[in-house]
């Protein structure tokens, strides 16, 4: 089992929010300023420049940044040494269905522990929310793809595949 964390800024909406529907059943420590994330965490980044892979599994946790998309600025972050963004997947939440990338922060938890050989845990966090599943159904093959990679490059070359 892998520790999860959310750092939340209050910018979404909080009755909307799929992290607080972790925190009630303990599966996951919100914080809610940056020096109260773990410095040895995983950030879970859209922009960051390396793809998550399974040779991250030794990571101690991983962290999403649960804040608006609008107002997501990376550049706070910088001082963290692991910076991952996740491979094409696509959303399965009712907001954005169907849309590649744009995860919401369960969903992006997910994946991660899923690509990390943690499916348990991923099934787990994912069972807590609605249509949490249809996110594992929608995105099973890629899933069982990048699980299977060696590093970031085959993860990548895997992604190439979709994009095409
Ligand atoms: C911008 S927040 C939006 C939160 C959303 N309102 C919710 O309730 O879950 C989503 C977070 O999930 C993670 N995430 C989403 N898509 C991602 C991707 N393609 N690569 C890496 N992380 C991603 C990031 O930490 C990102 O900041």
């Amino acid at each position: 089992m892998i520790p999860l964390y959310a750092y939340r800024d209050n910018s979404c909406d909080p009755k909307k929010c799929t992290v607080k529907k972790l925190e009630k059943f303990g599966l996951i420590k919100i914080v809610t300023t940056i020096p109260a994330i773990p410095r040895s965490t995983l950030i879970l980044d859209p922009t960051a420049e390396q793809a998550l892979s399974p040779a991250d599994r030794m990571v101690r946790s991983i962290t999403a940044l649960d804040c608006s998309w609008e107002v997501l600025d990376t550049g706070a972050f910088t001082s963290f040494r692991l910076h991952r963004a996740l491979p094409f997947l696509v959303a399965a939440n009712p907001v954005n269905f169907g849309r590649p990338f744009r995860l919401t922060s369960v969903e992006a938890i997910a994946a991660a522990l899923f690509i990390m050989g943690e499916q348990d845990q991923a099934r787990a966090v994912l069972a807590k929310i609605n249509w949490g599943i249809r996110f594992l159904e929608v995105n099973e093959e890629p899933l069982d793809l990048y699980a299977a990679a060696k590093d970031s490059a085959e993860v990548v070359a895997i992604q190439a595949t979709y994009l095409d």
